[in-house]
């Protein structure tokens, strides 16, 4: 591990080049890995360990459109793409990548296949931390551990395929072989990881739920909602205000601060928005804490992964759930960006 410092906090990262490709290889040569779910997550972490050259199996309900992307994809039924059932009996580590809610329903039948020595592999904290909600108990003579991509794994897939990375962490659970952290980690470089650091399962779902529904998703949504309606209901058009508020955040001015900071992306403004960002940010940060509090309490307590279980497993919670997404979509504000987005140059 190399030790590295964070902002005046020392600590320690995996490396690609201190655990190579090979020696991935090499720790889960013996292994069958079996990718239990093919939604977000098993297409781009499968389809990078099968071009890592790993022994992957894909384990997904028959007729859906998922199977239908696998076989698209190049999973073979009977000999790669199994149902299920089948899948949890042939693979030695297998990688629990159905939805959060999903894995409740399905757990009696994974465990009855947790044979001593097996992995159980998650991409998040969330059903062992949970447990009193999710029933998700080990057995005590498997390994369990995560490799949690921070990105969609459609990203994970896209940056692979471009030659990058994204970054994972991974925690170790349950050590019953000895062997644990080490197929562990072969598995986050298996996935495409670019780098990997260390973290417990807890820390993990607490860290994960807090960012996705705050700077990540929800509270992005929330600040460029309240921008675009105070622009629109003082008399500017919907592409003046969507231009200002959404499309020269992610075209011109994220990709300046993923580059080099946010000192950057400032330095590379006018001294007039400099000087306006420098006094507003404190103010956007207080008037937000409080938010940002209130929902890391709300996780801590378990109340976010209670909602997440009972509305994701409800019997039309698809329905629903596209209904919300479409009331996103169908605003004033992303209908414009629709229209915005269009006239890319390089969309033409
Ligand atoms: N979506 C993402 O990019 C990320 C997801 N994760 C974690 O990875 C894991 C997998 O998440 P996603 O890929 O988003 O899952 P998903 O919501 O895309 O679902 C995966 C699969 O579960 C299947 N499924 C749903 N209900 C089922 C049931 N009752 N029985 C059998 N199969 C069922 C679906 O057919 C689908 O193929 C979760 O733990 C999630 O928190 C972690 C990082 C990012
Ligand atoms: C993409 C990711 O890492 C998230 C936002 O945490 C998720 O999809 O759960
Ligand atoms: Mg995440
Ligand atoms: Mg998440």
């Amino acid at each position: 591990m190399a030790q590295l410092n964070f902002g005046g906090v020392e600590e320690e990262v995996v490396t690609r080049e201190e655990f190579p490709l090979e020696k991935a290889r090499e720790v889960l040569s013996t292994e069958t890995i079996a990718v239990i779910g093919y939604g977000v997550q098993g297409p781009g972490q499968s389809l990078n360990m099968r071009d890592n050259g790993f022994n992957v199996i894909v384990g997904q309900r028959q007729g859906g459109k998922s199977w239908d992307k696998a076989v698209s994809d190049g999973w073979v039924p009977g000999e790669t793409l199994f149902d299920i059932e089948e899948a949890l009996s042939k693979g030695t580590i297998i990688c629990y990548l159905l939805s959060d809610a999903a894995q409740i329903e399905l757990w009696p039948t994974v465990k009855k296949h947790l044979t001593a020595g097996k992995s159980l592999y998650f991409s998040h904290g969330f059903g062992v931390t949970y447990k009193d909600q999710t029933g998700i108990i080990p057995p005590a003579d498997v390994d369990v551990y995560l490799v949690a991509p921070k990105g969609s794994g459609t990203s994970l897939r896209r940056m692979f395929v471009e030659g990058k990375g994204l970054n994972s962490s991974f925690a170790v659970f349950q050590d019953a072989t000895g062997k644990a952290r080490e197929k562990c980690i072969a598995m986050g470089i298996g996935v495409g990881s670019g780098y990997l650091f260390e973290t417990d399962f807890y820390r993990e779902v607490t860290s994960d739920l807090t960012g996705e529904r705050g700077t990540l998703m929800g509270a992005i949504q929330g600040i460029f909602a309240a921008q675009y309606e105070v622009l629109r209901s003082n008399g500017h058009t919907p592409s003046e205000a969507f231009n200002e508020t959404v499309e020269e955040l992610t075209q011109s001015l994220m990709p300046l601060v993923a580059e080099n900071g946010m000192d950057w992306m400032y330095a590379n403004c006018s001294t007039t928005a400099q000087r306006g960002a420098l006094d507003w940010w404190k103010p956007f940060r207080d008037a937000t804490k409080p938010v940002f509090e209130q929902l890391y309490n709300s996780v801590k307590s378990g109340e976010q992964a209670k909602i997440s279980i009972t509305r994701n497993s409800q019997p039309d919670y698809r329905v629903k759930l596209e209904e919300e997404l479409a009331e996103l979509r169908e605003s004033e504000m992303w209908q414009a960006g629709s229209t915005v987005r269009g006239l890319r140059p390089e969309r033409n």
